[in-house]
């Protein structure tokens, strides 16, 4: 099964496919095939480096190209060319002998015409470069760093803090392209110029802090491509988002529009609960039901207007209520508190069909027997589950694992978790990662810093439960919940406290949705 999110994939205006290096080594080779020379490719890869370079540097400044054993390096002493040839005073440092370069490679370095110099750490100081082209390493890092490459590294960040801009071809070396690991060390960089399309770890942690800004180059190799290739991940942006929220209907009620659930905490534990009916309201659900313990049943009332509050007592209470098949999507976790209770709770929320989302509290209190969560989430319909970890949520619930915890980078691990459960895993973070069972994944970057403030996640399990009512599958509404959250975030700005975030949703979906074209009444007609 295809998320509808990846097959939307096509109707962004910025590209959303993520290509891991492997994939992007088996699109660099389909567009060869088809008759496009290797070095055509290099010489527009290395084109699009030095007008990265030319954009914001005047000619005449020094710049040193530092150009490793393989392509990556062959891209490097193109950019030197180019740039030469305009009068940007160019020295080329290899790392590596020069008759160790192959292929398109070495045919760009016969077309350098300028001095090769060996690369070591003193000759790039000595160079006092403006500017540092990045060429040693890019999809082919393949063990980590160390010897004359780690030192070359720390030159290059040295000469940063003294003011040298750095432009990394592909990636800053160190940083691998798949995982967005530093292997070793890593390059600093200013401005990354990458191919086609960005990677993984473009936008993946700690890989995104190096990069500096992301300029993605044509060099040739068409979409068609990835027809082959087959990308299992996206960035989520905001034609993917569009393209996926509900439009409601003129001719519709509220009741099309869903209904959801939220399961209150009791006592003083209450306001996580309030804080996602809220959200699964302003965004677009129907109606929203606070099912509440006794004990908030008061308080919950007196803080809602539009949600509505039921007493339910204990999971048999949820459970009586949920015979009501209008009640399509169920959200539970934050305020619940760990334990029994809460675990009955979940039992009540997964039997039957509808949708739900499991959060905070409703994941920690299976920590002591993971397994048995697992058999459950996996006796569901697919789709229908989402899972909204943070690291130490996810960390006590999976990290057991064997194969999560062999698992090379986030993307790996969530979708280790994806398939362990069967349901959509969403892990919070800056580089928020979505999968589904399939191995289908997103990347969601756009959360600013100040989302990371009390009650902002459980806003976001809100989201996630407005847009399962609304008819959304589980990954479709994970991913789109998480931009929603994160660009929220952005509309509110520094400050933030987590009840801002649905005031600005009408705001913020005003932007993306285009209201159903209305025929005109004669009374439009009479006031004009
Ligand atoms: N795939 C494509 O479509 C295109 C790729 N191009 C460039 O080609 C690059 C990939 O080229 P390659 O596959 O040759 O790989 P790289 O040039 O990134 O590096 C491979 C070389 O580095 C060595 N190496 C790897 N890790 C090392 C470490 N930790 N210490 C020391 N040596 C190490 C390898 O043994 C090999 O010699 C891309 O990043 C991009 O810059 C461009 O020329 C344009 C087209
Ligand atoms: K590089």
């Amino acid at each position: 099964m295809r998320s509808a999110l990846l097959r939307s994939a096509a109707l962004g205006s910025a590209p959303p496919e993520l290509l891991t290096t492997a994939e992007m080594g088996r699109a660099d080779r389909s567009t060869i095939d088809s008759g496009t020379p290797g070095i055509v490719l290099m010489e527009n890869a290395g084109r699009a480096v030095a007008e990265a370079v030319m954009r914001r540097h005047p000619p005449g400044s020094r710049v040193v190209v530092l150009a490793g054993p393989g392509n990556n390096g062959g891209d490097g002493f193109v950019a030197a060319r180019r740039l030469a040839a305009v009068g940007f005073r160019v020295t080329l440092l290899l790392a590596g002998a020069p008759e160790r370069l192959k292929g398109d490679a070495a045919e760009a370095a016969r077309r350098w015409t300028g001095p090769t110099r060996p690369a070591t750490p003193e000759a790039l100081a000595a160079a006092r470069p403006h500017v540092i082209v990045d060429a040693l390493f890019g999809a082919g890092l393949d063990r980590p760093v160390d010897g004359l490459p780690r030192a070359l590294i720390g030159a290059v960040n040295a000469a940063r803090a003294d003011g040298a801009a750095v432009v990394a071809v592909d990636l800053p070396s160190g940083v691998n392209g798949t995982t967005g690991a530093v292997m070793g060390a890593a390059i600093e960089a200013d401005e990354s110029v990458t191919f086609f399309r960005a990677k993984p770890g473009h936008w993946l942690l700690p890989g995104r802090l190096r990069r500096g800004r992301l300029t993605i180059a044509d060099i040739g190799i068409p979409d068609a491509v990835l027809a082959t290739v087959q990308p299992r991940c996206i960035l989520v942006g905001p034609e993917l988002v569009r393209a996926s929220l509900p439009v409601p209907s003129l001719a519709g009620h509220k009741y099309d529009r869903g209904h959801v659930v939220v399961v209150s905490g009791g006592g003083h534990t209450t306001g996580a609960a309030r804080l996602a009916a809220r959200a699964a309201l302003r965004v677009g659900a129907g109606l929203v039901t606070l099912a509440s313990p006794a004990d908030a049943v008061a308080v919950n009332a007196a803080a809602n207007v539009a949600v509505m509050v039921r007493q339910t007592d204990a999971a048999e209470g949820l459970a009586t209520l949920l015979e009501d098949r209008r009640f399509n999507a169920v959200a539970l976790g934050p305020g619940l508190g760990v334990g029994a209770a809460t675990r009955d709770l979940v039992g009540s929320a997964l039997a039957g069909c509808r949708a739900v989302v499991l959060d905070a509290d409703a994941l920690t209190s299976f920590v002591d027997d993971p397994e048995a969560f697992f058999t459950a989430l996996r006796a569901r319909p697919p789709g229908t589950t989402v899972l909204t970890p943070h690291d130490g949520e996810f960390s006590r619930l999976f990290d057991k694992l064997p194969e999560i915890h062999e698992a090379s980078s986030k993307l790996d691990r969530v979708r280790a978790a994806a398939r362990r459960t069967g349901a959509v895993v969403l892990l919070k973070g800056a580089d928020t990662t979505i999968a589904d069972l399939d191995g289908c994944a997103a990347i969601n970057a756009n959360a600013p810093a100040h989302l990371a403030t009390a009650g902002a996640g459980d806003v976001l399990t809100g989201l996630v439960a407005g847009l399962l009512a609304q008819g959304l599958g589980a990954f479709t509404a994970a991913a789109t919940a998480a931009w929603l959250h994160g660009e929220a975030a952005r509309l509110v700005g520094p400050g933030l406290i987590a009840e801002d975030l649905s005031e600005v949703m009408p705001s913020l979906l005003a932007r993306l949705i285009e209201p159903p074209a209305v025929a005109e009444s004669a009374h439009d007609r009479v006031i004009r």
